[in-house]
């Protein structure tokens, strides 16, 4: 299998400068490779640093040391040590994102919402607009709502249109942060075969699932996080 994203010895340690500059390690040397077809969940305690890590793998959050290489555009690149111009071009063709929330912008409708993730892309605006029909038909958002801005939608109606935006483009690699959370079983059913359909793509997917059931439907290994021992408690 063709490895997409290599994450080496990535450490990273929160400083809180509004208490005392406290010191909170959370990831120490985490190492984690991920091949395209692969379905990855971080698994661990609450605590352990699995929205950490995620979130450092979508360049969110700076690391202190370590590398994520990242197949991008036929070539690996360190995302850890991006600049910020070369992060938002990793986002726009290679690095997926999906999560339960949805950042809404105002007055723009839900159809242009999901489609901007392609439009941006440079793909014509008629195969943008049926992949986002057909997306959010998948995930049961009503045909009344498409030409609405969600900012007055509900919480499960934000959740299945950010799902839709999420998954409009074919991103070799996804980071799903819990996008079942909050779900009813057959909307997290479509969820679950759209992360199926993607891994038989080939994306490389890396995500966080604390449902069990849909846990074991998607991973095809689980990547255990142990909390960092800092020695306080000896
Ligand atoms: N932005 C931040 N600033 C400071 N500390 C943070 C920040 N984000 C996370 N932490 C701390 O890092 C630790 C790991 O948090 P993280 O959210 O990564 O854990 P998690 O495994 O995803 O937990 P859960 O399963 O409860 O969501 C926690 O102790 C948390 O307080």
């Amino acid at each position: 299998m063709q490895p997409l994203l290599r994450v080496e010895n990535l450490s990273k340690t929160f400083v809180l400068h509004n208490q005392g500059s406290a010191a909170l390690p959370v990831l120490e040397n985490a190492s984690l490779t991920v091949c395209a077809g692969e379905c990855v969940v971080l698994h661990g305690r609450s605590g352990s640093g699995k929205s950490t890590l995620l979130r450092a793998l979508y360049g969110n959050y700076q690391a202190n040391s370590g590398h994520i290489w990242l197949q991008h555009q036929g070539a690996w690149m360190d995302l850890a040590q991006a600049p910020a111009r070369q992060i938002i071009a990793v986002r726009r063709d290679t690095l997926g994102w999906v999560s339960q929330f949805l950042r809404v912008i105002p007055r723009v409708p839900t159809l242009e919402i999901v489609m901007q993730p392609l439009l941006e892309r440079g793909v014509a605006r008629a195969f943008c607009e049926k992949r986002a029909r057909d997306l959010l038909t998948r995930l049961n958002v009503p045909e009344r709502l498409w030409s609405l801005a969600p900012s007055t939608f509900s919480g499960g109606e934000q959740q299945r249109v950010n799902i839709a935006r999420g998954f409009i483009a074919d991103y070799p690699v996804l980071l799903l942060d819990e996008p079942t959370a909050s779900l009813d079983s057959a909307n997290s059913a479509a969820v679950v075969e759209l992360i199926e359909q993607a891994r038989a793509r080939g994306a490389a997917i890396v995500g966080i699932f604390h449902d069990a059931a849909v846990r074991e439907r998607v991973a095809d290994r689980l990547h255990v996080m142990q909390p960092v021992n800092t020695g306080a408690e000896a």
